[in-house]
């Protein structure tokens, strides 16, 4: 049976990637998301285990240990990591699998698996990702002024991506997604 593919979609706090993810989840039910595990607090409606495997930081460091992820980073105080089983059998079934990671770690999937596609989210702006973030009322200003210093590094990693899509509104971004979806199964070698 042929792998599955894996697309790795990542970009700075705040851009879109998790409103762009479930309005593609609604558009493609079949798509499968890997669940991080991260060390931080879960936001009010956050469930275990559907947004995020919220982890102590001593498990946390016990799962890196265990050679247990296949990437993590540590992003504005906390751990984020992708449990690698999970991706791993995803991708033996023949089925393709969906990372929503942030750029240092998406960079280290690159290395294991450079075969991965790898798209990059992008705001139509500085000033609108800084709305956006503030919008969504999550963060204290210290840690949206973190975040967002952060995301002009992250930006200039642009040129390790395959893919470039701006999520100025939300279907656009999707269709673009998808069209890469389409194309990435056509190829001759993919
Ligand atoms: N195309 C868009 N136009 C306007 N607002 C948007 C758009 N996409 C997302 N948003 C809003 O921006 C905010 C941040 O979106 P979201 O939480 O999906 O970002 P994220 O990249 O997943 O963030 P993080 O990396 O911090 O988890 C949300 O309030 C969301 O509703
Ligand atoms: N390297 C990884 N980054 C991840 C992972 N899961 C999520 N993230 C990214 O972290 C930041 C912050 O997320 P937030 O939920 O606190 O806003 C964001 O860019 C996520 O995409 C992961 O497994 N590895």
């Amino acid at each position: 049976m042929a792998k599955g593919l894996l697309f790795v979609i990542s970009g700075p706090s705040g851009v879109g990637k998790g409103t762009v993810g479930n309005a593609l989840r609604e558009k493609l039910p079949e798509i499968t998301y890997s669940v991080s595990a991260t060390t931080r607090a879960p936001r009010a409606g956050e469930q275990d285990g559907v947004n995020y495997f919220f982890k102590t930081r001593e498990e946390f460091l016990g799962m890196i240990e265990r050679d247990e992820m296949l990437e993590y980073a540590e992003y504005v105080g906390n751990f984020y990591g992708t449990p690698r089983d999970f991706v791993d059998q995803t991708l033996a079934q023949g089925k393709d699998i969906f990372l929503e990671i942030e750029v240092q770690g998406a960079l280290k999937v690159k290395e294991k698996f450079p075969e991965g596609i790898f798209i990059f989210l992008l705001p139509p702006s500085l000033d609108e990702l800084k709305d956006r973030i503030r919008g969504r009322g999550t963060e204290t200003q210290a840690t949206i002024d973190h975040r967002m210093s952060v995301a002009v590094d992250e930006m200039n990693l642009l040129r390790h991506y395959d893919y470039a899509v701006v999520n100025d509104e939300i279907d656009f971004a999707c269709k673009r997604i998808e069209s890469i979806i389409i194309a990435e199964h056509c190829k001759v070698h993919p």
